[in-house]
């Protein structure tokens, strides 16, 4: 129907002299089109938030929380204002294993939490189930456009050319780069300490670990020194401070929103953004935005120059065959590039197609994967590891008697040095059952997600395209009917047990299938010689009475209070 003929037919005149009367086609129609547009539009919101989840998606059926209070945000309050992965676990408890969850505008998630149905998602049928766009955005802009954004078969190259760098020989050569930082950090508490009248100290210790793991990692992941135990000004560790204090459920639902505007991180990305931050930090909501282009600007910087350094160097050893090579993994990964373009020479890989080789932007972005992927998991690992144990002195005090006849006392000073090696490390049983309980118990990842790229039936329920997985990690690892009826609670000694020494252990900490995490063995020895060295050396309590954890989480979960424990030398 024409504009002319409806407003003739609210004025009473005919449509002909309607159309002649531009001046009154303009005013009639306008609220007539602004009428239609209202219409239009409440009539797509209400079918984005009520009929489209209630009425048509074939997800309706699946048990789940109702739809809450805000028909905008649905559940999203619980999970923003609960703590990580718990919400998420009642509601398991209360609907089953395949529940659906309607979040912000109308949005479902799907959470299955069956071994089936997860063995499905993440392993045979992985490449229809990437990682979700909103999920490589933000990953990317904080960790670089590296092994956690890509897949199918460009993950797969990628991830084939990196993963000798973390075989277990190569880890095993790393093991004694762990322990100048981790004796630099002894070395600081007992000072502290000693410094007390009572012979305690209370510590933050989220902030000891944070620094500990970045040393650790720089040295053994790049190759470079940080030393942000004693120089607290480090650029790569003001950096990363600034991206960690960003980490917080709204910041991270607030970038999920800008990110979703076509384009913006590709502008995010650029130097022209960084250039016009102080500008982008007075717009409403880009406040935030306008640190995190800051601080990764800087952090890709340090990259890129170390990467410059490797280049040279590697340059350098093939020339001079220098035996003394760097272990670190980016030097690998640099070297191994080197051997593999020269063996198969300029574009002459296989039947002449170019061999693959990580160009020099996805060596910087691995650079940055590496600080991104590896720092903060390992730093929440340790802290939430130290907290369990200061609530469980039983398991505190076994674990110390386990580790002291492998430690030497230095001459210089009164500390306990352990130095131990991969193996000695991998063979210590009580350490090992309290690191796998705490990596159970308390995820440092607590949560991920994936997206249906076509129509699929998981565990019998149609899935359609486009629909997002919460894959719920820390509630799988406290399934009672896996975990027993003590599934919530810290108890070491389960891993003592028959059935949960088998070489594939039932959590989904390090997740399952081919993007399961890289640095897994890294991560739990690294965090096997910062528990060992700190417990034979000191004690840890809670810092007051009632002391309780607050799980935070927006991509790691840590300790909101930064974990508050009172040390004493032992
Ligand atoms: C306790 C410490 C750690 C935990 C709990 C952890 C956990 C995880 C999880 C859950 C994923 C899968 C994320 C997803 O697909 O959505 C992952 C992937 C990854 N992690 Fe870790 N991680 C830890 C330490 C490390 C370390 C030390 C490194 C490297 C130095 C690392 C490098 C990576 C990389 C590169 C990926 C992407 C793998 C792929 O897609 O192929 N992680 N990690």
């Amino acid at each position: 129907m024409s504009p002319h003929i409806i407003a003739s037919l609210i004025s009473g005149n005919s449509p002909a002299a309607v159309a002649e009367s531009p001046s009154a086609t303009c005013l009639i129609s306008m609220p007539v089109l602004l009428l239609v547009g209202i219409g239009l539009f409440t009539f797509i919101v209400a079918y984005q938030l009520i009929l489209y989840p209630f009425y048509f998606s074939p997800l309706r059926t699946l048990p789940g929380p109702p739809l809450g209070p805000n028909l905008l945000i649905g559940r999203f309050g619980d999970i923003l204002n609960g703590e990580a992965g718990i919400p998420q676990r009642e509601w398991v408890k209360k609907y089953g294993k395949r529940i659906r969850v309607v979040g912000p505008i109308g949005i479902q998630r799907v959470i299955f939490s069956s071994a089936e149905a997860l063995q499905r998602i993440l392993n045979t049928n992985w490449i229809s189930n990437p990682r979700p766009a909103f999920m490589r955005e933000i990953l990317g802009l904080v960790t670089g456009y590296g092994l956690l954004t890509v897949t199918g078969d460009r993950h797969k190259q990628m991830r084939k050319a990196m993963n000798p760098a973390f075989s277990i020989p190569n880890l095993t050569a790393q093991t004694d780069m762990y322990y100048k930082a981790i004796d630099g950090l002894i070395a600081i508490l007992d000072c502290r300490v000693k410094k007390t009248q009572d012979g305690s100290s209370v510590e933050v210790m989220y902030e000891w670990m944070s620094k500990v793991t970045l040393d650790i990692i720089c040295l053994t992941g790049l190759g470079y020194e940080t030393d942000s135990l004693h120089i607290p000004h480090n650029e790569l560790a003001e950096a990363y401070e600034e991206l960690i204090s960003l980490q917080t459920g709204r910041n991270l639902a607030r970038f999920i929103a800008i990110l979703s505007i076509p384009g913006i991180s590709t502008f995010f990305s650029s130097e022209f953004a960084w250039r016009h931050r102080n500008f982008l930090a007075k717009l409403p909501l880009l406040a935030q935005t306008a640190i995190l282009l800051d601080a990764m600007h800087r952090i890709k910087a340090v990259s890129a120059s170390i990467l410059r350094e490797k280049m040279k160097e590697a340059e350098y050893l093939e020339n001079n065959e220098d035996t003394a090579a760097k272990k670190d993994i980016m030097s690998l990964l640099v070297r191994a590039r080197r051997a593999d373009q020269k063996a198969k020479g300029p574009g002459g890989g296989v039947l002449g197609f170019a061999p693959y080789a990580m160009s020099d932007t996805e060596m910087t972005d691995q650079v940055l994967t590496f600080l991104g992927a590896g720092h903060e998991t390992t730093a929440s690992g340790l802290a939430w590891t130290l907290w369990l144990l200061a609530k469980d002195p039983i398991s505190q005090q076994r674990l110390r008697e386990e580790i002291i006849p492998h430690t030497t006392m230095s001459d210089t000073d009164d500390l306990r040095k352990i130095g131990l090696g991969y193996r000695e490390l991998k063979d210590l049983v009580w350490l090992d059952c309290v690191v796998q309980e705490s990596l159970r118990l308390y995820p440092p990842v607590p949560m991920t997600f994936r997206q249906a790229a076509s129509t699929d039936y998981v565990d019998g329920v149609l899935i359609p395209k486009g629909t997002l997985y919460y894959i719920p990690i820390r509630v799988v690892n406290t399934l009672k009917d896996i975990w027993g009826e003590d599934a919530e609670e810290f108890n070491p000694s389960r891993w003592l047990s028959e059935k949960h020494t088998s070489s594939t252990p039932p959590t989904l900490t390090f997740l399952a299938g081919p993007h399961a995490c890289i640095g897994k063995t890294m991560a739990i020895i690294e965090m096997k010689a910062v528990i060992a060295a700190l417990v034979a050396n000191f004690e840890f309590s809670p810092s007051y009475e009632g002391q309780e954890a607050i799980p935070t989480a927006a991509v790691t979960m840590k300790p909101a209070d930064g974990m508050p424990l009172r040390v004493r030398k032992v």
